[in-house]
């Protein structure tokens, strides 16, 4: 058979509409779940070419909810599609799609969260990291309190190459806020830098596909949708373990519009703050007047590189966090304001709480 006569003998049978199958099973969408339908199926079919050929591929749908968008993923050839879905209430609907595509879904009812997706496909579709990536496509339009604690721990699992890594290098193609799309993909220097721009390009080419309208959603969500592609590169950008390169890069934005050493130096105890912060700016060659922005990834290899060194030195200075010491101090504080309280004696200073940092993200 032809390639693309191949393609059509995989179409779906007619089925049901979404929204016929929305009102059929009775699927309200859940607001404490974030639920918004993606209902016509021409953006449901752009999300799923942004992932690239689906043909024969293996994809692991996250969140697929009544199943708009596993029709697009069927339709566009792969050959087994495994759905992880959390509300049960979906799986009667998505058991009608398994059917009308025999031998080619499978459902798992569970959160994406903690699923052993290593566990759910077959080691022989795995290639090698350094190879091009497998025939295996992570593909999901979940919430975005999802979405963003999830590509965290997935850029973790590239760094370990497991959970959907253990394959290769598999490709995720998956939606955000518009916001955190932008912050994934912007450059140095832009106002959307962040530490989601360092960490996302450190371990992956991330790119922002395009932009949905809220309103294209049922219901509408307050804000628009970012569909983006990740791609883990074959060599992370910078080689330090993940631990140590996020604690870098979550410090160096703590202050994100003042100069790039006011957060670097809270990687390192009050005592000996000034003296390590030069050492560690100096050993990566990085102008400690740079704003975090304008930061690129190469100087953060540098400082991870130098930091790293520091904590091979300096014993515990890897598990030093400057919170956990004010978190310390303010409790001796109020200790100490305690025992003045049942002595006689001047009233002591009320302890200030510490300063609030900008908040990034
Ligand atoms: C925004 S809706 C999108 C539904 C469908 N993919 C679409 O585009 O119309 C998100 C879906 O993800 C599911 N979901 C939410 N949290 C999840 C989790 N932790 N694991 C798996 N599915 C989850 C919801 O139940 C819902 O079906």
């Amino acid at each position: 058979m032809a390639a693309s006569g191949k393609l059509a003998a995989l179409r779906l049978p007619p089925l049901p509409t979404i929204g016929e199958i929305i009102k059929l099973y009775n699927l309200r969408a859940e607001k404490q779940l974030s639920q918004n339908f993606l209902l016509d199926m021409r953006l449901t079919d752009k999300i799923v070419r942004q992932a690239g050929s689906l043909k024969d591929a293996h994809v692991c749908e996250v969140g697929p909810g009544p199943g708009g968008m596993t029709r697009s993923i069927l339709n566009a050839g792969a050959a087994d599609v495994l759905v992880v879905e959390k509300d049960s209430r979906f799986i009667p609907s998505l058991k009608l799609l398994a059917e009308a595509a025999p031998g080619r879904v499978r459902i798992v009812h569970g959160d994406i969260l903690t699923y052993r997706m290593d566990r759910g496909f077959k080691p022989d579709i795995a290639k090698k990291w350094e190879d091009e990536p497998p025939n295996l496509h992570v593909i999901g339009n979940l919430p975005f309190n999802v979405s963003t604690p999830l590509i965290i721990k997935w850029l973790e699992s590239i760094s370990t190459r497991s959970g959907p890594f253990a394959f290769g290098r598999t490709r995720l193609t998956l939606t955000f806020q518009k916001e955190v799309a932008e912050r994934l993909t912007a450059s140095t220097g832009s106002r959307q830098r962040s530490r989601l721009s360092v960490m996302a390009q450190t371990y992956c080419t991330v790119k922002n596909c395009f932009t949905i309208p809220g309103k294209a959603f049922v219901p509408k969500p307050e804000v628009d949708v970012g569909v983006v592609h990740f791609t883990p590169l074959a060599q992370p950008q910078i080689q330090q373990p993940f631990n140590l390169v996020e604690k870098l890069v979550k410090n160096a934005f703590q202050f994100r519009r003042k100069h790039c050493f006011r957060g670097l130096a809270m990687l390192f105890p009050e005592a000996e703050r000034p003296e390590l912060t030069q050492e560690l700016l100096r050993r990566a060659c990085v102008e400690p007047t740079l704003r975090p922005t304008e930061l690129t990834i190469p100087h953060f290899r540098a400082l991870a590189d130098a930091y790293g060194q520091l904590c091979a030195r300096q014993q515990g200075l890897a598990s030093y966090e400057f919170r956990e010491e004010q978190r310390l101090k303010r409790l001796h504080r109020k200790r100490d304001d305690a025992g003045a309280a049942t002595t006689v004696g001047p009233p002591h200073k009320e302890s200030r709480p510490a300063p609030r940092d900008e908040a990034e993200e």
